[in-house]
């Protein structure tokens, strides 16, 4: 996709901004601005970094805040993902997702600009700087969860043509000053052509989200986002990182750890500690018991993001009552079940950003994780 190509559709000949009604309302940004609104991306604005880059908080002339992303390394490769992200999120406009403000694009500079998430990542509340405040109460986290399929599904389903998130996980879900959730960061979009499953030679998205099908064989479709969301469902009702490290070597995929306690439906031990106790246990129960039917390795196991709405909401007793008895929850059938994997051991070309662990490329297993599902 040329990267002029790209903006001719926002922006009528004489440069200004189109704007159609219902057409989402996005601009060009000088430089200059973006320097002046950064504070020349002082250390200070920093909010942090990325696969990408780096972004930094700002401040516009109209008072809005604003967060920009500064594009690290330019290059051919760069540019298509700059011009893939720009593109997608252009054209969306979601209550749950990160809504897109602008771009810039002078000499070798490439800046996105968002609207500001002042609650920042779903990361940092549940393992990172604001973990501690207690912030993430059980009304909100349900919330959270609903929010943020929603986001998901509007991109399988109603986006036109089709979106594949790719890189679904914690620190990808901003929060805003209500704590609703935005499903932020589709660098890794790729526009889904019609009714074909995309094989991609270049996996991208971060150990202890990726499904196995996509991690080994490249094999990128909508299920890999269930996948995904079914982790972050297990993160937000346990607190727990989608890879616990046990020791130097040894490390257990959430799965291993929720899939036996949820057969013996032990769910009031699984809640995240930092509740304390105060959850609404029914909800616990569903949100487990729904983000482990996500996570199976077989992908055509696993619900679409609208049945996981559908099940959250608990807008089906049927439904659900069909989830409780999957025989993935049998523990007559536990022995015989490879249901869920233990295959987010590819460490090949991971690289270590801090908080997640990134995959470049899959490869074959170097790491010991255990498992017992
Ligand atoms: N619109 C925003 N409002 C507030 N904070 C943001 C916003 N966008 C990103 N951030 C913060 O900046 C950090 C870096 O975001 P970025 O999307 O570049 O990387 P990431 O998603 O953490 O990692 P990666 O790009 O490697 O997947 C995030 O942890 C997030 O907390």
């Amino acid at each position: 996709m040329a990267f002029g190509s790209l903006f001719c559709c926002g922006r009528s000949a004489n440069g200004r901004q189109r704007r159609k009604k219902g057409s989402p309302t996005w601009r060009v940004f000088s430089l200059k601005e973006l320097y002046s609104a950064t504070n020349n991306f002082n250390y200070d604005n920093k909010l942090g970094e990325g696969g990408f880059g780096s972004v930094y908080c700002g401040h516009l002339r109209d008072g809005s805040q604003i967060a920009v992303k500064r594009l690290k390394v330019w290059s051919n490769k760069a540019e298509m993902e700059f011009a893939v992200e720009v593109e997608v999120l252009a054209r969306i406009r979601h209550k749950n997702l990160l809504n897109l403000r602008g771009y810039c694009a002078e000499g070798k500079e490439r800046l996105i600009v968002y609207d500001y998430m002042p609650n920042l990542s779903l990361t940092s509340h549940l393992h990172g700087q604001h973990a501690r405040e207690g912030l993430l109460g059980w009304g909100r986290r349900m919330n959270i969860a609903i929010g943020s399929a929603e986001g998901i599904a509007y991109l399988h389903h109603q986006a036109m043509p089709h979106i594949i998130h790719r890189d679904v996980k914690a620190s990808n879900v901003l929060l805003d000053s209500e704590f609703q959730a935005r499903v932020s960061d589709f660098g890794f979009a790729k526009l889904i052509p019609d009714g074909a499953t995309h094989v991609t030679t270049r996996v991208k998205g971060t150990l202890g989200y990726l499904a196995p099908e996509y991690a080994m064989l490249g094999k990128a479709s909508e299920s890999c986002d269930v996948y995904s969301f079914g982790i972050l469902l297990l993160e937000l009702a346990t607190g727990k990182r989608p890879i616990e490290k046990l020791s130097l070597t040894v490390k257990r995929p959430i799965t291993d750890w929720a899939l036996p306690l949820a057969r013996e439906r032990r769910f009031k031990e699984m809640a995240d500690p930092k509740l304390k106790g105060d959850f609404v246990e029914s909800e616990l129960r569903r949100m487990v018991l729904v983000g482990l039917i996500c996570a199976q390795s077989k992908p055509e196991k696993r619900p679409t993001m609208l049945d996981v709405i559908n099940l959250l909401k608990e807008e089906s007793k049927d439904k659900l009552l069909n989830l409780e008895n999957d025989e993935l929850f049998r523990t007559d059938l536990a022995a015989c079940h490879q249901s869920l994997s233990s295959s987010q051991d590819s460490s090949d070309g991971i690289e270590n950003d801090s908080e997640n662990e990134r995959i470049k490329g899959a490869g074959p297993s170097t790491e010991t994780i255990s498992g017992n599902s």
